[in-house]
């Protein structure tokens, strides 16, 4: 996930005692005498907090029209992909065929992980993007000069899936979710295509999907007791080509849409799915990466599992040659391979800006 700095206001490191030794967000809410949080979280300038509820409703993508063999509603629903990737860049699906079942047990899973002791989760803490599996937290001293109100899992699970020993169960059921959110996502990817004027199988191959990069992201946000001194996760765009999101029912999500941030309050069992830098780079800016963040509140501990998929770690992604014209559209990314992109993250820069080519 590309960090965003745009508004930031970083105070300085100060010595807290709430915050020198080692410990988690959640470990911080669970000492008895929180009651204010230490200046050293990320926040944003007043005006940046501003969010609203939609006054429209939110696009929703039926999925099960998708897949039926009436080639009217199919075409219908790729004129409306095409529409929400242009317009929006965020969709909820509804009838994805993901049991209910399953969504509540990864969830579950993943609330059972950040409630194992301290020095379980902490065996799987790393630094190194590349550790196929990393326990993180927002408030880390050794990693982070200011905080964030999050702790996390990201764990790499296909081409080769990797995942925790614990707690009892948890491998199982999310190599079962990842499975089944990897074909919603090429299902989707291959409407896409189609709604990009492109061969339905187009991304499919270009990007490599059978050997595509799948990442699971697990976050855990504590209630806060000041949240309006903290965020859960900054602006940011995510790399692959299709988020799939789910949540605890809690709320906290906000994307940006024509230049204001808006409050998602997903449908229940639906996914919410959000573009990425590289569908961006692909369709050569006619799908933008949407950006987005979470916040806090004082009420009740919200769980997201973001599933970000994206091309095969070894594939060049450019502008695809079909969308490119010299004269009216020329291609505005260079080519670069997926896994050098990714070594962009947290220099602080968005990612995108490193590939953008100046047209002139
Ligand atoms: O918690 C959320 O709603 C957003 C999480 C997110 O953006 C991410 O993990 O990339
Ligand atoms: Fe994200």
């Amino acid at each position: 996930m590309a960090a965003a700095t745009q508004g930031l206001v970083q105070t300085s490191l100060e010595t807290n005692t709430q915050v020198t030794k080692r410990t988690t967000v959640k470990e911080l809410v669970e000492s008895p005498a929180l009651t204010s949080i230490s200046s050293n979280y990320y926040t944003i300038n007043s005006n940046e907090w501003d969010a609203s509820d939609p006054d429209e409703t939110l696009p929703i993508i039926d999925f099960s029209l998708l897949t039926s063999r009436d080639p009217n509603q199919r075409s219908k629903v790729i004129q409306d992909l095409n529409k929400v990737c242009q317009d929006w860049g965020f969709f909820m699906l509804v009838n994805h065929g993901v049991p209910e079942s399953l969504m509540k047990a990864v969830l579950d899973g993943s609330k059972e992980f950040f409630n194992l002791p301290m020095e379980e989760k902490m065996e799987f803490a790393e630094k190194d993007l590349w550790k196929p599996i990393k326990f993180g937290t927002g408030v880390d001293i050794k990693v982070e000069n200011f905080f964030f109100w999050r702790d996390f899992l990201k764990v790499f699970v296909h081409p080769q899936f990797h995942f925790p020993n614990k707690p009892k169960g948890f491998s199982e059921v999310s190599g079962e979710y990842c499975k089944r959110t990897r074909e919603v996502a090429r299902e989707l990817l291959q409407g896409i295509s189609e709604a990009l004027g492109l061969e339905e199988n187009y991304i499919e191959k270009a990007m490599d999907l059978e050997s595509g990069f799948q990442l699971f992201a697990a976050n855990l946000y504590p209630q806060c007791p000041q949240p309006e001194l903290a965020m859960g996760i900054p602006a940011h765009t995510d790399h692959g080509l299709l988020t799939l999101l789910i949540e605890n029912d809690i709320g906290g999500l906000q994307i940006q849409h024509n230049g204001k941030w808006f409050n998602v309050n997903p449908l229940p069992n639906s996914f919410l799915i959000n573009t990425g830098d590289h569908l961006q780079v692909l369709s050569n800016g006619k799908y933008k990466s949407i950006r987005h963040r979470a916040i806090v509140n004082n009420k009740a501990t919200r769980i997201s599992l973001a599933v970000v998929h994206g091309p095969s770690l070894d594939t060049v992604v450019s502008p695809a040659p079909e969308l490119v014209e010299s004269e009216s559209s020329p291609a505005t990314y260079m080519p670069m391979k997926y896994k050098d992109y990714l070594n962009f993250q947290h220099d602080g820069k968005p990612c995108l800006d490193h590939i953008q080519l100046t047209v002139t």
